[in-house]
């Protein structure tokens, strides 16, 4: 017979991440784009989506994530972005390092170092992975930065050491952050920083910065991803830099579905 509808076979359901991520908006967005009206997302955590990703995989199942690159997932499992010719998901974003006002006057050698931060997605996955396969993400990252000296000091370059001031990050527990926050904290406190990271939800996040009670975010996805947070906070933050190009979100599922678009959803 037919072979069974996608959406039968999961409920109508997308297996989401947190609610106050970018993508549960871009998602609730193609729901619509597509006139998806049976559908669903279903909010939860980034470990929450990977755990139910792994548990379906592993016994072939079908599953639809929200999912974004760089992730370890795309090292771990065979997937495939669904086609989005609506432009839900918008194209091509990009990584910035966003800080709260008066962060250049106060935290300057800092303020350079985040400034000059840039790096790729192989480098986020090196972390990524080293985490997921049970690595304590202080020491994911430090062995980062022992393999990548000469990366860091494309960074730290000329920059002066400063004698114990304190630097605030706060994050959201996505895979890709962790990585960025727990190496850079470990960078600016060879520094001489004294650095508190402080994991939150997304409005949290921005809301931190925004009001200066954290100094920087490292997670500031964009141009789409993060619209919505930098509308509402926009002449409260400064946008630093960006630390990574080509970074995406999207409908992710395995290759072992047939589906190719988010149009395949539609019955
Ligand atoms: C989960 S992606 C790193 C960012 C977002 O969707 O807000």
């Amino acid at each position: 017979g037919a072979t069974e509808s996608i959406g039968k076979a999961v409920d109508y359901k997308i297996t989401g991440i947190d609610p106050g991520a970018g993508i549960m908006e871009a998602t609730d967005r193609a729901l619509e784009d597509y006139n998806l009206e049976k559908w669903d997302v279903v909010t939860g955590s980034g470990a929450a989506m990977t755990a139910a990703l792994k548990k379906a995989y592993d016994k072939e199942e079908p599953i639809i994530v929200t999912g974004w690159s760089p992730h370890w997932k795309f090292a771990k499992y065979d997937l495939k972005y669904l086609e989005d010719p609506e432009g839900s998901y918008g194209g091509a974003e990009e990584i910035h390092t966003i800080g709260r006002l008066g962060l250049e006057e106060d935290l300057p050698e800092a303020y350079q170092v985040l400034k000059n931060f840039h790096w790729t997605e192989e480098d986020m996955a090196e972390i990524m992975v080293e985490i997921i396969d049970g690595e304590d993400p202080k020491v994911a990252a430090q062995n980062w930065i022992d393999a990548n000296e000469d990366k860091v000091a494309e960074w730290t370059d000329g920059v002066e050491k400063v004698d114990g001031d304190t630097i605030k990050f706060v994050y959201v527990a996505w895979d890709s952050t962790v990585a960025s926050t727990n190496m850079m904290a470990l960078v600016l406190e060879d520094l001489g920083y004294k650095v508190e990271m402080s994991q939150v939800e997304a409005g949290p996040m921005y809301t931190a910065v925004a009001d200066g009670s954290a100094d920087v975010l490292l997670a500031g996805w964009l141009p789409i991803t993060h619209a919505t947070y930098m509308e509402k906070f926009e002449d409260k933050l400064d946008d630093i830099g960006v630390s990574m190009e080509d970074v995406k979100i999207g409908l992710v599922v395995p290759t072992y579905m047939e589906i190719d678009s988010i149009e395949d959803l539609k019955e």
